[in-house]
């Protein structure tokens, strides 16, 4: 293995991955996939289309369990403990490892119930409680200025920015300790993006956060880290070449296939 694919110096390591390799079915989707994401960052994940990147990040919280005939081997550990040992509930995974998709996916309820939804669901009854926690929820989404006197309102009457921001409070409203974030901002407006990327700022000193984004920009304004997947060769599974600190590998990639991708060669 690579040196520079070893975990970041320095941090506490929220997401300890080690020789993961992924399926579907008999597509080998990934392979030797190992490294130490970092506790309460922004951990980036780029790359050609198609190079895994959403597949692995789906790893992560086991949402890929739900697709028929997918395996995994290899380690990966949330906080030390093994996310796929025998009695790891999966819904419990998925509260503590919270996911937004490129597509905002509000529930077709009003604001408050979407994101009361989760806390309901762990057997919060209180009126007053569950007021509290939506209120805060939406503040932590830098969404509550533009909703407070519309919580009734349904969610997907809201913009597409804006319907991301209620996603993202319905995740918080579960106190999770990460966040995936798969290409959060390609289907919203600048302003939002913006909005989106502030929030990932105040997010990140509580929890880990990994994102999958096409734009290399974005990548570069908001993460600590950096990891570059590709998928070599048609037919083989796609690995992680390079990995580490963002601003060190847009300035000296250690690898050829880093530097020809961040250039613009390819992908
Ligand atoms: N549900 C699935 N069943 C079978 N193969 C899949 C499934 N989802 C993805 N794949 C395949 O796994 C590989 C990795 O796909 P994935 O979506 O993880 O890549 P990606 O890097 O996130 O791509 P993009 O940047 O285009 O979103 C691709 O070859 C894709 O066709």
């Amino acid at each position: 293995m690579t040196e520079y694919r070893n975990a970041p110096r320095n941090e506490k390591t929220g997401i300890h991955v080690a020789d993961f390799d992924f399926w579907y079915g008999d597509f080998h989707a990934l392979t030797g996939v190992t490294m130490d994401i970092a506790q309460n960052k922004i951990t980036s994940f780029i790359g050609p289309s198609g190079c895994g990147k959403s597949t692995f990040l789906r790893c992560i919280n086991r949402m890929n369990d739900l697709i028929e005939g997918t395996r995994t081997a290899g380690t990966m550990e949330l906080d030390g403990s093994d996310i796929y040992a025998a009695g790891v509930d999966p819904v419990d995974l998925r509260r503590r490892v919270g996911m937004i998709f490129q597509q905002p996916n509000p529930f077709p309820k009003s604001i408050y119930e979407n994101v009361a939804f989760g806390p309901r669901l762990q057997g919060v009854t209180s009126k007053d409680d569950l007021d509290g926690i939506v209120e805060e929820s939406l503040k932590r989404a830098n969404l509550w200025k533009e909703v407070s006197n519309q919580l009734d309102k349904n969610g997907l009457a809201l913009s597409g920015g804006q319907q991301q921001r209620l996603c993202i409070a319905r995740v918080l409203a579960v106190q999770p300790d990460v966040l995936l974030m798969d290409e959060p901002c390609s289907a919203i407006d600048p302003t939002s993006v913006q909005k989106v990327e502030d929030l990932m700022y105040e997010l990140a000193p509580e929890m880990t956060i990994i994102i999958v984004t096409h734009n290399m920009q974005q990548a570069a304004r908001i993460s600590d880290y950096m990891a570059f997947f590709l998928q070599e060769h048609a037919g083989e599974p796609a690995t992680l070449i390079e990995y580490g600190v963002t601003s060190e590998i847009f300035s000296s990639p250690k690898d050829q296939r880093t530097e020809d991708y961040i250039t613009g060669r390819f992908g």
